[in-house]
């Protein structure tokens, strides 16, 4: 089975056409690729901690986690964003099956090693992977929310970044970054220019001089991560580009490529 994880940020969720659904939709049918949604929903937890007085803070684009926090999280995640994900696939001709990393110990979770300062944040420790492919046999495609679960019961908040890299991992799929931006920029004679594809050290040098920042910081350790283990090819596509997608799959230049070796190129 050839898998694709698609990961859905939370940035861009609200502006999504319905055409990025019915791709989605499109690619099942076809049955070359098994499409699996890892969704984020950091805008919508932001929101809602809003409304209920809850300040919110992050760390290196993580956010820190307390346990009112986690329960907002996983109200907003794996309620309302996940499901939302499940009757747009719906409404676009497939069928979603909805499931928390929580759900079956999908995600197993520890820790982080900043504990200290970040709270319930957690990495995911091992995957599931049989329950995924159960639902896949069923005919659906997995909508999988960022949670996870430690040995004796506790709830961990995961980057979604990180949930979907993991998930490629134990899959060995190739990943797609969905995101509100055409891929990783950088300031080149004045102007901001988007990368075709960029390295490793490249990536760690833009890292330390501060040029990727934010929820990008997660995402490219995420990317670089899964390409040491198993996983064939990482890209950040914008989610607002028509058909980019499908571009992906196809194996077309668009977005950003995220490789592992030296080269940098720009659009
Ligand atoms: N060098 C960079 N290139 C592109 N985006 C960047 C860069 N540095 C920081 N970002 C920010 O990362 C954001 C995408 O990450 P994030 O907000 O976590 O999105 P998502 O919800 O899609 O995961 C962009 O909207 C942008 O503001
Ligand atoms: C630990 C941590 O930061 N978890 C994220 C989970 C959601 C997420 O990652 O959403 P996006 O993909 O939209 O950013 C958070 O609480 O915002």
């Amino acid at each position: 089975m050839n898998y694709v994880v698609i990961k859905c940020g939370g940035s861009v969720f609200d502006a999504l056409p319905e055409s990025f659904y019915e791709n989605i939709v499109k690619l099942h049918e076809n049955g070359e690729w098994q499409p699996i949604i890892v969704h984020g929903g950091g805008p919508l937890i932001g929101s809602f901690l809003e409304k209920l007085g809850v300040e919110t803070t992050f760390v290196n684009g993580l956010r820190v986690t307390t346990n009112e926090v986690l329960d907002i999280v996983e109200m907003a995640l794996s309620g309302l964003m996940n499901k939302q994900i499940v009757r747009k696939l719906m409404t676009s001709g497939g069928s979603g099956y909805g499931i928390s990393g929580v759900d079956g110990a999908l995600l197993r979770a520890v820790p982080t090693s900043e504990a200290a300062s970040l709270g319930y944040v957690g990495e995911v420790e091992s995957v599931n992977t049989e329950i995924i492919n159960q639902i896949i046999n069923q005919g659906f495609i997995p909508v999988i929310s960022p949670l996870g679960i430690d040995k004796v019961g506790q709830r961990y908040n995961i980057n979604a970044d990180m949930a979907a890299s993991s998930i490629a991992q134990a899959l060995g799929a190739k990943l797609c970054f969905i995101s509100d931006i055409s891929g990783i920029y950088v300031e080149k004679d004045g102007k901001k220019v988007t990368l075709h594809q960029i390295g490793k050290q490249r990536i760690e040098e833009l890292i330390k001089d501060n040029v990727i920042q934010g929820g990008m910081v997660p995402k490219v350790q995420s990317a670089l991560k899964a390409l040491a283990h198993n996983v064939p090819e990482v890209s950040i596509v914008n989610g607002l580009e028509v058909d980019g997608l499908i571009q992906f799959m196809n194996g077309r230049a668009v977005g950003t490529r995220i490789t592992l070796d030296k080269e940098t190129r720009y659009v």
